[in-house]
């Protein structure tokens, strides 16, 4: 994994100090890529043991729409308490609903996206609208009555991540196939709006592979980033699995890459170290492939546990680790 050393030293050479609303300063860069082979390997980072059974706990929990460190903590991940439960901005907020309350983070927008409909019953065609936003899975929940006008309500939680891995399977030549967690009417009722947050399916159908471009606003390299590839890049193995294609390319894209001040010698330390062979990722057995199966079984989205996801053949320099900024 030497990208992973190559951006760290990026920063170093050409990043420059920023403050930020945790108070520990960060060298930071504007905009960098990482693109990986998955047939080459997994991109676990070697110069440190990487936390493996955190990172897809936590991955598991978002398949979930998890809302609460509580539900991470049941799978292995303990990275939310902090943000859940220490952080006096969200302690505050009127949305928290309890002790290791998040919002609607991450899983909750990938599986449960909340959309509402306004149809006005004076404009063109509205009854073939509200037709075909029932036949859709919208639900009337109300009517308002606006200036006089009549507006019906429609309301559905969208499964964005199964309408992606439903459009692999039947339209996989389009080029729409992306879930996005920035939802900006829920921005506010969130413990930490998405850091990682497009996220782009690519199916090549003469090598009948998928490769996957993900999007990360932010991104915390000495402790994010090694979680955030492993959750991205597993993520993929496991779309490709469920839909019958070898996963391929997995490109990542950083818009503020940063090291905070307190992790510079954890990184200074890695950086001295040379990196391992990539390891294997396997996926169990249980999961079922469709290109073997045949038999299309989207249910293993959330069907899928910690346990069936681990690394063949990873080795690792001693552990490392650092406070992280809340
Ligand atoms: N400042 C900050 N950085 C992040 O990377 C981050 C957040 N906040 N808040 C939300 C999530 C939680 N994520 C995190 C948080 C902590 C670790 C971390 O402490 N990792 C340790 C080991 C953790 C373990 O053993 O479970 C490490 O050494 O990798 C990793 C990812 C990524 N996110
Ligand atoms: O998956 C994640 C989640 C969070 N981070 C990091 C990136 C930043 O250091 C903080 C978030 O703070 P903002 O002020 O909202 O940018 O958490 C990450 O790297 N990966």
């Amino acid at each position: 994994m030497k990208q992973y050393l190559q951006l760290v030293q990026n920063i170093l050479d050409q990043g420059s100090w920023q403050t930020n609303r945790t108070g520990i300063r960060t060298l930071s860069m504007p905009g960098a890529m990482l693109k990986f082979d998955l047939q080459q390997g997994f991109p676990a980072v070697t110069t440190k043991k990487l936390a493996f059974k955190s990172a897809i706990g936590e991955m598991v929990g978002f398949l979930r729409a998890a809302r609460s460190a509580a539900d991470f903590r049941a799978l292995g991940c303990k990275v939310w308490d902090q943000n859940a439960n220490e952080n006096q901005a969200w302690l505050a907020n009127p949305y928290r609903l309890e002790a290791d309350d998040l919002g609607p983070v991450y899983g909750v927008q990938w599986r449960q996206w909340p959309a509402y409909k306004l149809i006005d019953l004076a404009r063109p065609h509205s009854q073939a609208q509200v037709a075909d936003a029932l036949a859709k899975g919208y639900t009337q929940i109300g009517e308002v009555a606006e200036g006089g006008k009549r507006q019906i309500v429609l309301y559905k939680a969208i499964d964005q991540l199964r309408q992606c891995l439903d459009t692999i399977m039947t339209d996989p030549g389009s080029r729409r196939i992306l879930f996005h967690g920035w939802n900006w009417a829920q921005l506010e009722e969130m413990a930490l709006p998405p850091c990682h947050l497009l996220y782009q399916f690519l199916v090549d159908q003469s090598k009948r592979e998928i490769s996957l471009c993900l999007y990360i606003r932010s991104n915390d390299v000495g402790l994010g980033t090694p979680f955030n590839l492993t959750e991205g890049a597993a993520l993929l193995h496991l779309m490709g699995r469920l839909s019958g294609y070898t996963p391929r390319w997995f490109t990542y894209f950083i818009g503020d890459a940063h090291i905070y001040e307190n992790h510079l010698d954890m990184l200074q330390e890695q950086l001295k170290r040379e990196p391992f062979e990539s390891p294997k990722l396997v996926l169990s057995d249980r999961i079922p492939d469709y290109a073997v199966t045949g038999q299309y079984q989207p249910e293993w989205l959330e069907k899928v546990e910690p346990s069936d996801f681990w690394l063949e053949g990873y080795q690792h320099h001693a552990p490392l680790t650092a406070p992280m900024a809340v």
